[in-house]
């Protein structure tokens, strides 16, 4: 039964992946239009418990009219027709519809439709281009997905589904108590004036206090969880005290806004017991005047009593109910800035496959500012041969990740172009680029996986057999077998931190060189791939990277030049333009500034390797 609501909707269909609107209303309808039916559905329903809910009171003010007038003699037998109607409502058609109402929206509406926005912003967010993961934090990207999901569901849903509901009640309740009196609608009108005022007075300043809550308790949780995650800096510093009063700070801010909250629910609390009592007593004082005139049934009073004290118990709610509502507009419309982006990088419409039987670069007079008027990459051209390995030198900051991230088209180019095999990378498929070259790089992120997945990541359906063996050519089957986590996986199961952090920087890096042997993609690009090794292990991985490098066109980088040096060309950066090339003999010939960098390390690291 319940299983059935549940499966209405499928959360995770493949929809389409454009860029999601920047409207408020053109946002949430994107995202509601998978589940619109069963909101439509649960709103209609919603009016009819509203119409059948004042139907009951009528019914109330029926039994007691009868009970003062009627013959409990032949009382059955004159009313039957009317009482089984009541019954009929009271006991099937009420619980019925509500109980439907209640399947499609707890069952049908609560889950999936948060879900499914989840899942569709995840996907796109998933092609975001990665300049717009640089320009934010991932734990703010993630938090707006998972708030703005919540929250387009509570605007769509307290409007669809509340305010209809409370929208019909209150007209079809004064509907009965103006067919009792007409009288009676002046104090029901006059206390829905008032209602509205209150509300007009006292949710924009709710609204503003949430959002300065809001912003309130983001600073405080990021002044503790920056201590947390710098704990070894307070302690190196013995700085606890003052971490202490640098977090008491912002505790005291988020107080304030606390407390200037709730005197706003105070004073809104008092005023609406106010007006619900003012309602009554109106009521009450007017049915005595109009029963004393004998122009209204003490049925018809206990109706018009009953809805008042109804609509006392109504009013509060509803009004917290729009307070939220405001709330999550606020919410949805901060969501959309983050979500709603455009990606910088998209593949044309009529992108083609990337061939690469061979494996040619060529950087033909290439410019990236990223986005600045000038630097970083200026008019650089450079050829690279299928099968040839350069090496790219130059001092921090030259351009040499740029121009690597420019390879793979993380960037587009300012100026221009770059192919691969006679295929200008502007017109092919980004996934395509991607899945022929293989990267290492300094800063190796794991994903928070078994080291199974992490290194299989690099070759979807492989077998462990495969696993072992790019591991133990990586050198990493060695600490690999001693690994256990916390949940007591061992080896190939065991799960690394998020980050890779219960690993040291040169375990990673092995892991990550046994994904990218794994890929086996014709290009290879390796970015201070061996930096956290120690020599001894470097020395050792040497040979699995010459083996990886067989065949392959390669570009590496690396500040130590000795694990560079043996490569066919090298190249030197800086300020982005290519200053100097040649093999290692040829530039320590030549004097410049390859022959300075050698002069400042030979002797440093490891014994200078004899240029190939
Ligand atoms: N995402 C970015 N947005 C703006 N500028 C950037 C970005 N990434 C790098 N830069 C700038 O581009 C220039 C080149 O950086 P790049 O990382 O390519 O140098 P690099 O030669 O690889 O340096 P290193 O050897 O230190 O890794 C630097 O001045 C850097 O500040």
């Amino acid at each position: 039964m319940f299983d059935r609501f549940e499966k209405l909707i499928d959360p995770f269909e493949n929809t389409e992946l454009d860029v999601p609107p920047k409207g408020f209303w053109a946002f949430c309808w994107y995202y509601t239009k998978p589940v619109w039916p069963i909101l439509l559905t649960a709103s209609v329903l919603g009016a009819i418990i509203a119409v059948l809910e004042v139907l009951i009171f009528t019914f109330l003010g029926e039994l007691v009219t009868w009970l003062s007038t009627e013959n409990a003699e032949t009382f059955f037998e004159d009313n039957w027709r009317q009482l089984l109607w009541m019954g009929l409502v009271v006991l099937v058609l009420l619980p019925g519809v509500a109980a439907i109402w209640e399947m499609l929206f707890h069952q049908g509406l609560m889950g999936t439709y948060p879900m499914s926005v989840r899942w569709r912003v995840h996907r796109y967010l998933l092609r975001q281009s990665i300049s717009f993961y640089q320009n934010d934090f991932a734990g703010r990207i993630a938090n707006k997905l998972m708030q703005t999901a919540l929250a387009v569901r509570e605007v769509v849903t307290r409007i669809a589904d509340i305010l209809v509901y409370v929208i019909v009640y209150f007209v079809a309740a004064l509907f009965v108590v103006a067919e009792a009196s007409p009288y009676f609608a002046i104090p029901f009108m006059a206390w829905l004036g008032c209602y509205l005022v209150t509300m007009r007075i006292f949710i924009p300043r709710l609204k503003n206090v949430s959002r300065e809550q809001a912003d309130a308790r983001s600073v405080m949780t990021g002044h503790v969880v920056d201590a947390y995650t710098n704990i070894s800096t307070v302690k190196l510093f013995s700085h606890a005290a003052r971490e202490e009063d640098y977090a008491k700070t912002s505790m005291m801010t988020f107080l304030k806004t606390v407390f200037l909250q709730m005197r706003l629910v105070t004073g809104m609390n008092i005023t609406l017991t106010t007006l619900n009592m003012m309602l009554l007593f109106a009521v009450a004082a007017m049915s005595i005047s109009l029963w004393q005139a004998g122009s209204v049934s003490t049925g018809e009073i206990a109706v018009a009593v009953a809805l008042v004290l109804r609509f006392q118990g109504m009013s509060q709610w509803i009004l917290w109910e729009v307070s939220g509502l405001f709330e999550n507009i606020g919410t949805v419309q901060d969501g959309i800035n983050t979500i709603s982006r455009e990606r910088d990088v998209v593949d044309v419409p009529e992108a083609t496959a990337l061939e690469v039987p061979a494996g040619e670069i060529r950087f033909d007079g290439i410019g990236f500012h990223y986005g600045k008027a000038s630097g970083v990459i200026e008019d650089l051209t450079l050829n690279i041969q299928p099968g040839e390995k350069i090496g790219l030198i130059g001092r921090s900051g030259a351009g040499k990740s740029t121009l690597v991230n420019l390879l793979l088209r993380f960037y587009d180019l300012e100026r221009g172009k770059i192919l691969i095999d006679g295929q200008d990378i502007a017109g092919v498929r980004q996934d395509d680029i991607r899945a022929n070259v293989g990267v290492v790089t300094q800063d190796t992120s794991l994903l928070h996986r078994s080291i199974f997945e992490n290194v299989a990541y690099g070759k979807p359906d492989v077998s462990r057999e495969e696993v072992e063996a790019a591991l133990s050519k990586a050198h990493a089957l060695e600490f690999v077998g001693g690994l256990t986590d916390l949940n007591d996986r061992a080896g190939l199961d065991a799960h690394v931190g998020e980050r890779g952090v219960k690993l040291s920087g040169g375990q990673r890096q092995r892991i990550a060189i046994a994904r990218v042997l794994l890929k086996d993609a014709p290009i290879l690009v390796l970015d201070e791939a061996t930096s956290a090794l120690d020599s001894e292990v470097e020395i050792a991985i040497q040979e699995s990277l010459f083996e990886l490098m067989k065949g392959k066109t390669v570009i590496a980088i690396a500040h130590r030049l000795s694990t560079i040096a043996a490569m066919d060309r090298l190249i030197v950066m800086d300020n982005g333009r290519i200053i100097e090339e040649g093999s290692h003999q040829e530039l320590l010939d030549r004097n410049g500034l390859y022959a300075q960098l050698w002069q400042h390390q030979s002797g440093g690291f490891l014994a200078p390797v004899q240029a190939a």
